[in-house]
């Protein structure tokens, strides 16, 4: 959201610390000034084969405020490309977390990747957290959808108008 004024809001302050292993990489960056996710690097080489899932080491760890998560996404251009993909899209990364981030990824294409430190291998984008309370009821109130899902509606044809 942005202010009344036009102006973009402040960004959220996330505690970040470099690892060992993550001395001398950059940080996650926004790549353009409308990026939702920040673009990580990988803080070791590995070689995905076809099939295979790795936890990416980031070297980074982090303190979320409190009511926000990270969440782990693809980027699109290496699944497009290469079939490597986030096994768990989107990973959660908690805000009482406090090891280190990693991304796990798994190759679905038919030739083995090479990842080598400071590539980018996913992105990391800060999203507010709201939680449920539980209201438990006896009964539901009705609704036109009723029980029906998992294609009730119809296939994949567009709605009659
Ligand atoms: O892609 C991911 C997903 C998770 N995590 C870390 C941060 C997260 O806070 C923690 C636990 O993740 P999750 O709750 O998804 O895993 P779990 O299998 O339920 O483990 P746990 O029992 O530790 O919660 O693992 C990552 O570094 N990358
Ligand atoms: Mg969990």
């Amino acid at each position: 959201m942005h202010s009344s004024d036009g102006s973009a809001p402040e960004p959220v302050p996330v505690l970040v610390k470099r690892l060992p292993h993550g001395e001398g990489l950059d940080l996650p960056a926004y790549a353009t000034d409308g990026a939702a996710g920040m673009d990580v690097v990988a803080a070791e080489d590995v070689t995905l084969a076809p099939g295979a899932r790795h936890a990416v080491a980031t070297g980074l760890a982090v303190a979320i405020p409190p009511h926000f998560e990270i969440q782990v996404r693809p980027r699109s251009g290496l699944a497009l490309k290469h079939g490597i993909t986030v096994a768990n899209a989107p990973g959660t990364i908690d805000s009482d977390y406090r090891g280190e981030v990693k991304a796990i990824l798994i190759n679905h294409g038919t030739e083995p990747f090479a990842i080598r430190r400071g590539d980018r291998v996913a992105q990391l984008v800060l999203a507010p957290v709201v939680r449920a309370g539980w209201v438990e009821v006896a009964e539901l109130e009705h609704t036109a959808r009723g029980e029906g899902g998992f294609g009730s509606t119809g296939g994949v044809v567009s709605l009659k108008p």
